[in-house]
């Protein structure tokens, strides 16, 4: 917060300046948390998490039947304080990043399938993948979400939780991923989608024209589950 005062007005007492740096600290404090809990989000689907209402039926449906929320620029703002969850530091897990991709994804399956067997994690009755209550999923300008990428054979791994990429288009080229069996036994999938660069992908997961060639976004479909997307104007622009 920038306070300017008037020349002649009377300095901040002790009290307030004290009152100031606290707010300041908390402030610094709450970001920092946010900072650590959206890194680990994103860190665990590059990977990803967060919340919903609709029943995930077609994608024109949900733009009908649950509607698209559009966020202008000041409530996308918002959306920082929107993701203030407090997690306990404990129950978050970060790739181990002293191994290579290969490794670092068995690792993160392997603390996940305990975290299963802990009855920390649901299973989909359904589909017999891990059930994660909440997925929040960025979406990439080329359709891509979590590193799942347009194209790639990894968008066919149906046996593995979690798996790797050594050559990702984009950087960095090493990466860990959760795969689609896991993303869409999730609960709830929330989109956040931002910007201009975004605008012809989202037209085309909500448009009218059928390809037979899905996007990544396209094969994110949740069985038992529900998914919202949170979008802004300019992604929205060309519906
Ligand atoms: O893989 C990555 O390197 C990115 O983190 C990516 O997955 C991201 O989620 C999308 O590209 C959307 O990113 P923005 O929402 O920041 O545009």
């Amino acid at each position: 917060m920038n306070v300017e005062r008037e020349e002649g007005a009377p300095g901040p007492t002790q009290e307030s300046r004290a009152d100031e740096a606290y707010e300041r600290k908390e402030e610094e404090a709450k970001a920092e948390l946010l900072r650590v809990q959206l890194g680990e989000l994103r860190a665990s689907s590059k990977r990803g998490s967060r919340r919903n209402k609709a029943q995930s039926k077609s994608s024109n449906e949900w733009l009908t039947s649950v509607g698209m929320e559009i966020l202008s620029a000041s409530e996308q703002l918002g959306l920082d304080s929107i993701l203030y969850v407090p997690i306990p530091p404990g129950n978050v897990y970060a790739i181990n990043d002293a191994l290579l991709a290969e490794g670092a994804a068995d690792d993160y399956e392997t603390c996940l399938k305990q975290l299963v067997k802990a009855n920390v994690v649901d299973v989909s009755a359904t589909s017999g993948f891990p059930k994660f209550d909440l997925m929040l999923l960025g979406m990439g300008p080329d359709g891509h979400v979590a590193s799942l990428f347009p194209g790639h054979a990894l968008l066919k791994e149906n046996e593995r939780w979690v798996t790797f990429i050594t050559e990702s288009p984009k950087p960095p080229p090493e990466r860990i991923t959760f795969t689609f069996p896991v993303i869409n036994s999730s609960a709830y999938i929330a989109f956040v989608v931002a910007g201009s660069g975004k605008a012809d992908v989202v037209r085309r997961v909500f448009g009218k024209e059928e390809s037979s060639d899905k996007l990544p976004v396209q094969m994110v479909s949740t069985k038992d589950g529900a998914t919202t997307w949170f979008v802004d104007k300019e992604a929205a622009s060309k519906l």
